[in-house]
């Protein structure tokens, strides 16, 4: 049987990343990201989703550890402060954190992981993981975004101009980033994402 080293003996960090690949899909709050990377999921099990931390609650019908990891503000801080997160960010009054060891974990097996994060996060990792490969999901119009945001009906009217106003920043950032998809008709988005990621 072979050893089983703790990873950390292995290797840093970067050579880690090197092992795997890391994609970053990002775009605006209500471009339909969540949508696409559950499809994504269910066509290819074999990516591994990275399920971040929030200190947002939980809307109807999330699960704790799936949806996110549902944490206090305090208990967010105080990971933080001990170095716990690959990347975070505060959004919309909340703040949003991808789990250090085990996204490098799975790199590190050879798995393809996922991030689904927003733009500021998805800055950090282009800076300390240039061989990520980051993917920008667009809106078809900002009229549209405005619609799916509302049609999902879970915010509250404040958090909704939040968002929105938010995206408005967010789209002109599109070009950061490697790829840009834009997700009008949902089967060609996904299956551009297919392509960027398996062809
Ligand atoms: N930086 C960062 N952003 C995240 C993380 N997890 C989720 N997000 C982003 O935070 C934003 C708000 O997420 P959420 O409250 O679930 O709302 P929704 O994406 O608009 O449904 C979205 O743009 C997510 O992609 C994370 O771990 N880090
Ligand atoms: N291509 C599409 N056309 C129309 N509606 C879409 C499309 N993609 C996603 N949606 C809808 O838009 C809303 C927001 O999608 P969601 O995945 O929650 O966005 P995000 O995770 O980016 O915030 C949902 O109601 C979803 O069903």
């Amino acid at each position: 049987m072979m050893p089983v080293l703790p990873i950390q003996s292995i290797a840093t960090t970067e050579e880690r990343l090197h092992l795997g690949r890391l994609i970053v899909l990002t775009g605006p709050s209500g471009v339909g990201k969540g949508t696409l990377m559950r499809s994504l999921l269910k066509r290819h099990p074999e990516l591994y989703y990275s399920v971040s931390v929030t200190t947002r609650s939980p809307r109807p019908g999330e699960i704790d550890g799936k949806d996110y990891y549902f944490i206090s503000r305090s208990k967010f801080e105080q990971l933080l402060a001990e170095g716990e997160f690959l990347e975070w960010a505060e959004f919309a009054g909340n703040y949003y954190g991808t789990p250090r060891e085990p996204v490098l974990n799975q790199i590190h097996f050879g798995k393809l992981v996922v991030l689904e994060i927003e733009l500021e996060g998805a800055r950090q990792i282009r800076a300390s993981f240039p061989s990520a490969l980051s993917i920008f999901i667009l809106p078809p119009s900002f009229d549209e975004l405005e619609k799916r945001i509302r049609s999902r009906a879970q915010d509250s009217e404040e958090a909704i101009a939040r968002r929105l106003l938010r995206a408005q920043e967010e789209i002109k950032a599109a070009n950061e980033f490697d790829i840009q998809i834009v997700n009008d008709d949902f089967e060609t988005a996904l299956n551009d994402i297919e392509t960027v990621l398996f062809k």
